[in-house]
């Protein structure tokens, strides 16, 4: 059938059934995913299942109109939301339109600076145990540690404590994950290796009822289904449990919040106050609340693990940055007497030079989906050249078209950042950006970066994660020094929904070995 995408270049797609998802979402797909940013223009025609044109977008002006000026019209896919509604319940990345907009307006003042300030002291308490537990592990000298496994039970109980008010993981010693702690760890890369099966969610929600899914899924002769499904119910198990938990404290009183975790200074804590004082029509109802806190643990775990794991990765190769900045970070400790304050900390430039260089070359998140609900124009920045040779200045969209909203390909262009896009560079941030970053309106939330995404379905936790890296690398940097291994294997970065590293290309452990030496 006859599509105004006919006139878009891009590459063909590897069949009919797949289009070109093998390549998006193969974890060494970086090559794909580049060619898309520098073979061709700023929006590039791709296939998703059955045949259905999509694009690959990351020209300024159409990812303004699809992430804020049409928002309402570039919604999240129907899979994606509709699994994510399956899988957590009806929380922020399962909802869209005016029901989404009502779950912000509760959430978006949970994630003020205020409170951030406020939940900096458990920020700290568990990066001090972080290095406790590193210590134990390595003792007095320097030793080969997996420093991915720490960061990542660091990030979980960071969200755990500073998001839900509850620990998983007293961090102090090497301890089996609990269950809860393991099905948070293992959804995301399972959700990534089943994306053409979430695809066909929307298909399966029409078979009967409810508990005919539930039993199907169960009984599914899927390996990975199954997988799925046992992570849903012990997920699902646990929010309740805590959640019950918060509102007896709640309903007991202040004595018996302050009594809790954190101190009531958590987001769920935060946030269950406040919806009690809400307005009946603003008021989210209690699977809603459930959604939310698996939401926080999934979103926030994974990708500020990556962030971090990556920052880590890049110290232990550029010694010199690490010393400049153990160097900063050691002043104002010194200065502040202890651990730097919230404030200051942020305020540190270096610390965050190292922070917002990595986010934007390493971006954990590499693309979003969204959908076109309806027909729409993508005006855009730069025209690109048809397959018929003639300049387009805006792409007529038909409703359904899929959209890949390239993070990666925005945050390395070479029109946008430069000729040395590709290459890391803290400095850049130290002084003026060229006038194209400015002149080209990135709609990102951050930084004139797609990181975190824009509009109103940009990151909520940005500042959460923000904080969380700045105070876990000066607690960290303070106490060791960070090299690779002397016989290192080569680590890989594996891109999925969120990116990881592997020893070798074909290990499905995500891991990090990485030599720690006591200095303090
Ligand atoms: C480096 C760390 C992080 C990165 C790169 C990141 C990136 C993103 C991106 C790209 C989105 C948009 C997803 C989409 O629209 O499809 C998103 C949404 C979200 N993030 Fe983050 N995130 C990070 C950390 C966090 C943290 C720490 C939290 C919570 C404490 C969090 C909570 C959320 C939530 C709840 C959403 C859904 C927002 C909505 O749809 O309204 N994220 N994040």
């Amino acid at each position: 059938m006859k599509s105004p995408l006919d006139n878009i270049p891009g590459p063909e797609p590897t069949s009919w059934l797949k289009g070109n998802l093998p390549q998006l979402y193969d974890r060494h797909g970086w090559n794909f995913q580049d060619e898309l940013g520098e073979k061709y223009e700023s929006v590039v025609k791709i296939h998703s299942i059955f045949g259905r044109k999509a694009l690959f977008v990351f020209d300024p002006r159409a990812l303004h109109t699809i992430i804020i000026k049409d928002q309402y019209v570039f919604e999240p896919s129907d899979w994606a939301t509709t699994s994510m509604a399956i899988i957590m319940g009806p929380g922020l990345l399962a909802t869209y339109g005016e029901h989404h907009r009502k779950q912000r307006k509760m959430l978006n003042p949970v994630f003020s600076i205020k409170h951030m300030r406020h939940m900096t002291p458990i920020f700290y308490r568990v990066s001090h145990n972080l290095c406790e537990g590193i210590k134990n592990e390595i003792g007095s000298s320097s030793k080969d540690i997996d420093i991915l496994h720490w960061i990542h039970r660091t990030a979980l109980e960071l969200v755990g404590q500073g998001g839900l008010g509850y620990s998983f993981d007293s961090l102090k010693e090497d301890v089996p994950y609990t269950a809860y702690a393991k099905a948070m760890k293992e959804l995301s890369a399972t959700m990534f290796n089943m994306a053409f099966y979430r695809m066909l969610i929307p298909y399966f929600v029409k078979l009967g009822p409810k508990w005919f899914r539930r039993w199907l899924a169960e009984n599914a002769p899927f390996e990975r289904v199954k997988h799925v499904t046992q992570i849903v119910n012990i997920m699902d198990e646990n929010t309740r449990r805590i959640f019950y938990q918060k509102k007896a404290a709640l309903e007991a009183g202040d004595a018996a919040v302050v009594e809790q975790v954190g101190n009531g200074k958590d987001i769920m804590s935060i946030l269950l106050k406040a919806n009690i004082d809400a307005s009946e029509e603003d008021r989210l109802s209690e699977e809603e609340l459930l959604g939310q806190m698996s939401t926080l643990v999934f979103a926030a775990t994974d990708t500020t693990t990556s962030a971090l794991a990556q920052i880590f990765h890049l110290l232990a190769e550029h010694s010199d940055v690490q010393e400049k900045l153990r160097a900063e970070v050691a002043n104002a400790r010194m200065k502040a007497g202890g651990d730097i304050p919230h404030d200051e900390l942020m305020a540190l430039p270096y610390l965050d030079a190292v922070c917002r260089e990595t986010l934007r070359l390493y971006s954990p998140v590499t693309f979003i989906s969204r959908d076109a609900r309806r027909d729409a124009v993508l005006p855009l920045s730069q025209p690109i050249r048809g397959v018929n040779g003639q300049m387009m200045q805006e792409i007529h969209v038909p409703k359904d078209t899929p959209i890949v909203v390239g993070i990666r390909a925005s945050n390395v262009s070479k029109g946008v950042w430069g000729e040395d896009a590709k290459e890391w560079k803290p400095e850049r941030w130290l002084k003026p950006l060229p006038d194209t970053v400015a002149d080209a309106h990135i709609p990102g939330v951050y930084s004139n970066l797609m990181t975190f995404n824009g509009g109103g379905r940009a990151c909520i936790g940005f500042k959460f994660s923000q904080l969380e890296m700045k105070v876990v690398l000066s607690v960290l940097l303070e106490s060791f020094k960070f090299s690779m291994p002397d016989c290192a294997k080569e680590v890989i970065w594996n891109m999925a929904g969120i990116r990881y590293p592997t020893i070798g290309g074909t290990s499905n452990h995500a891991e990090f070995p990485m030599k720690v030496m006591a200095i303090n």
